[in-house]
């Protein structure tokens, strides 16, 4: 079966004093009716590497594959089957939702009619609103809605849940998983962790231009030690520190990651590990402020892969 998308040996580097290496030879393959996420911090590459897949940027060397497919050679094609939701669409004020929908399916040859598409992300009841009197979450809505009136078989959303508020993300969802029941191919990206984890079949982790992990979010979640994480702030007129190694030997721990008076461990069997633990702390004479135990993330599998938090804003 040919693959919803195939990019290899991607790079991208923007001319600027000094150059930009955005993508640094990246390799995907997505597959037909897949839920496909893209994760990074700010800054890893991924905005660029859609651009360049949805044809809106060309890249510095490598291949893109859509649906078989090649820009250059295949364009008119590839654009009636593929809907694109940029990071920030930017809408017409002075246009209804329903205007501003039409206009977008006159672009597409072919497609569903605008009140259809208005359904599926369930603004019915804005039809008649002007853009400038919808919410931020009503807004990314009617982006998606733009992208779908083209009934594309591949839909891309860039950053769909940024900025909103916990309600309309989860909205946003809903719609995302009613395109993906009806057998479409998703692309999205994030740096919501748990926005990936939820919608996305796989996922590729993004850092400085490259994939450094690729799998489903359980794969890539038991790849990085243990699904449980034990969480243990010390507390800070404490005296005492347990170390590392100790920590590292006891029954069933994976890794141990300090930063500062918190230490975060990861254990296949906390029920194992946390009365090791409480015994260390209790023979060291270690004082602690805090101690909880949780199921692993995303969030996790990228700081164990590169030391770094996936919301750091530098
Ligand atoms: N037009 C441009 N000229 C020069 N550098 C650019 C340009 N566009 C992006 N970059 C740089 O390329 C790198 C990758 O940017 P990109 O927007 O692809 O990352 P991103 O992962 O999408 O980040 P974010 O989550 O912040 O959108 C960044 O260092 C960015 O500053």
């Amino acid at each position: 079966m040919i693959p919803a998308i195939r990019v290899s040996g991607l790079v991208k580097t923007y001319p600027a004093r000094p150059p930009v290496e955005a993508v640094r030879g990246l390799d995907l393959e997505v597959n037909v009716g897949e839920c496909f996420g893209l994760l990074g911090p700010n800054g890893a590459g991924k905005t660029t590497t859609l651009e360049i897949i949805e044809g809106l940027l060309d890249p510095t060397a490598g291949e893109v594959e859509i649906l078989g497919l090649k820009w250059g050679t295949n364009d008119t094609e590839i654009r009636n089957k593929i809907g694109i939701s940029l990071q920030e669409t930017r809408l017409s004020d002075k246009l209804t939702v329903r205007e501003t929908v039409t206009l977008f399916r006159s672009f597409y040859s072919v497609g569903i009619a605008p009140d259809e598409a208005i359904g599926r992300v369930s603004l019915e009841e804005k039809v008649n609103a002007y853009v400038d009197k919808l919410s931020g979450g009503q807004r990314q809505r009617l982006a998606v809605a733009t992208a779908l009136v083209g009934d594309p078989e591949l839909l891309f959303l860039d950053e769909p849940t940024t900025g909103l508020d916990p309600q309309s993300r989860r909205q946003l969802w809903d719609v995302i998983r009613s395109i993906k029941e009806r057998g479409r191919t998703v692309v999205i990206t994030t740096h919501y962790m748990d926005e990936a984890e939820r919608l996305c079949d796989r996922v590729a982790v993004i850092d400085h231009g490259k994939v450094i992990a690729l799998g489903t979010p359980a794969e890539l979640i038991a790849r990085v030690g243990g699904e449980h994480v034990i969480d243990l702030d010390i507390d800070p007129t404490s005296s005492v520190h347990p170390r590392t190694a100790e920590l590292s030997n006891l029954p069933t721990v994976n890794s141990v990651r300090e930063e500062g008076d918190h230490v975060t461990i990861t254990a296949s069997e906390p029920h194992r590990a946390l009365p090791a633990l409480l015994d260390l702390v209790r023979t060291a004479g270690v004082k602690i402020a805090g101690l909880t135990t949780r199921t692993a993330t995303l969030e996790d599998v990228f700081v164990t892969l590169t030391g770094r938090h996936l919301r750091d804003e530098s």
